[in-house]
């Protein structure tokens, strides 16, 4: 098993690539070698796209039904496959034994859904007449209908290597496309898996493939390729670098986000508490709906900094395999990147709630209250279970402050009166407000999108349905206008 290399896939097979390079997947835990997969070659990522390419062709004529049934025999691998993609999972991304297996069934039923929602939504066109655009007699006739892209990349990142590969996949092929899939190499093996089960599916051969290899190294290749129709990424500012090299092809791109907690004073405190606490600690803060900062009224600032410390101080802190809530984040430089935002934190003032403790990739969960503006931590995402909360003194402060990032994912409101809810949500500048709950992408039919350096479109399972596919029109012209009614 140590000196294995999982083997990439490519027309239907599994290969070992001609680089003879392969690539260390971390164990965050014990900070060793825990797998290794193969580096392919620009020569492998050349053959690839072409296959897909042929692949495509042949896929787009497959009655949708077919395609739909396939997608939901895949949905079915997968869900019995569960424990051991969440195993890998458990290795490879240290994410907890329970949520692992979420993930897993979450990304079962996102299969299904997709393929039900696809037959419906692709299954029906519009049909529109001339005359009612003024100037025109009833002369033209025409009707539309969704056709695919052709070859879809889809690069998700580490933290959901399983789910977040899904939602590119079952809608890519739905809609008629094929896809390559460049998995994070933090959960390429999970990600392999994943793809197994979709092979033993019997899609055709070529229709989906996965290369493996460091971003860095294959993946402006990749993003840059003459043969790739449509990019669909979730990650980091690598996405915003993609989106500036990438040709005249339809992008989604879901990015960072730096979601604000915003609490009133008639906020319902123990529901705010334990939202901050799971909204912002869930996997260790690595989610990019994590709640990234509170901004909360003064007047129940210490009421709300209380309950949350009381709850932190109930999470428990170890490795994946014992389910533990906070486990090691995923590589070293990102625990030290954490830890330079709680060291810039400190050196400004900030109050530290908990005593900062750090074990290898181990970071214990930390409030730090009193934060403001000139702190890295109010306005950088850590993705660590780091917590800043900054005492506001007005709504309009918070708002501000909210709409002042770079970044605009989502954000949540804290209070019993719907109608301020309303009016903070429509002055808030981002892609979702969640009205007395944490921020969260699913149910995966929600659209789900970022404004500003947070992304590029809508993903969901029916907006990117749709965003893999192109309309067509089709236009009958007729000699003398014609009346339904003679
Ligand atoms: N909005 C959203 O839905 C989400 C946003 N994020 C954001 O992502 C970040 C953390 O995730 P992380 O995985 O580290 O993000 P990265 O942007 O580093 O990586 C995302 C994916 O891009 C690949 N990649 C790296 N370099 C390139 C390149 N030049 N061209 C093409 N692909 C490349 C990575 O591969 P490799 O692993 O081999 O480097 C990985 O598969 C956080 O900032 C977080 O906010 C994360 C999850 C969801
Ligand atoms: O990448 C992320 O962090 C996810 O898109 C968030 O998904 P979740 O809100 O369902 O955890």
């Amino acid at each position: 098993m140590e000196n294995e290399v999982f083997k990439y896939y490519t027309e239907g097979e599994w290969k070992v690539s001609s680089s003879g390079n392969s690539v260390q997947v971390i164990n965050p835990s014990t900070r060793k070698t825990q797998y290794k997969v193969q580096a392919c070659s620009k020569e492998e990522v050349n053959k690839v796209i072409e296959s897909a390419r042929m692949a495509h062709k042949a896929w787009a004529k497959t009655p949708l039904w077919k395609r739909a049934e396939l997608l939901h025999k895949a949905a079915v691998i997968l869900k019995n496959h569960k424990k051991p993609i969440a195993d890998c999972l458990v290795k490879e991304i240290a994410k907890p034994t329970k949520d692992a297996l979420t993930e897993v069934l979450r990304s079962a039923d996102l299969v299904s859904y997709c393929a039900e929602e696809g037959v419906r939504l692709l299954g029906k066109g519009d049909f529109l007449v001339s005359d009612s655009f003024p100037g025109n007699d009833r002369t033209k006739y025409c009707f539309t209908s969704k056709i695919p892209l052709g070859v879809v990349l889809a690069i998700p990142p580490f933290n959901y290597p399983v789910n977040l590969a899904v939602s590119k996949i079952a809608p890519a092929l739905i809609a008629g496309n094929s896809l390559v899939l460049k998995p994070p190499t933090q959960g390429a093996v999970a990600a392999l898996h994943m793809v197994h089960c979709f092979h033993l599916a019997g899609f055709p051969k070529g229709l989906i493939s996965c290369v493996t290899g460091k971003g860095s190294e294959i993946g402006d290749f990749l993003t840059t390729h003459p043969g790739i129709n449509c990019i669909s990424f979730t990650g980091g500012d690598t996405g915003i670098a993609i989106s500036k090299k990438a040709g005249m092809i339809p992008l989604q791109m879901e990015l960072g986000g730096k979601d604000a907690c915003i609490i009133l004073e008639d906020a319902d405190l123990d529901l705010a508490a334990s939202s901050i606490v799971k909204g912002g600690f869930s996997y260790s803060g690595q989610r990019c709906t994590a709640v990234k900062l509170v901004l909360v009224i003064e007047s129940v600032a210490d009421a709300l900094v209380k309950k949350v410390n009381e709850k932190l101080q109930k999470l428990t802190v170890g490795p994946p395999e014992d389910d533990c809530d906070i486990t090691p984040v995923v590589t070293e430089s990102s625990s030290n990147f954490i830890e330079a935002l709680v060291m810039d934190a400190r050196q400004k003032g900030a109050t530290f709630c908990q005593e900062y403790r750090r074990d290898g990739n181990l970071i214990w969960p930390l409030l730090l209250d009193n934060v403001r503006s000139d702190m890295r931590i109010a306005w950088e995402e850590p993705f660590g279970p780091v917590l800043p909360v900054i005492r506001i003194k007005s709504i309009e402060e918070g708002i501000r402050h909210c709409n002042a990032s770079n970044f605009g994912l989502q954000g949540c409101v804290f209070t019993k009166d719907i109608n301020r809810a309303i009016l903070i949500s429509d002055a808030m500048e981002i892609g979702t407000v969640q009205i007395n709950s944490a921020p969260a992408r699913g149910p995966d039919h929600f659209p789900f999108q970022g404004l500003k350096d947070s992304g590029i479109g809508s993903q969901g399972i029916t907006n990117s349905i749709n965003m893999m596919t192109k309309v067509k029109s089709t236009v009958i012209n007729l000699p003398t206008p014609s009346f339904s009614m003679g």
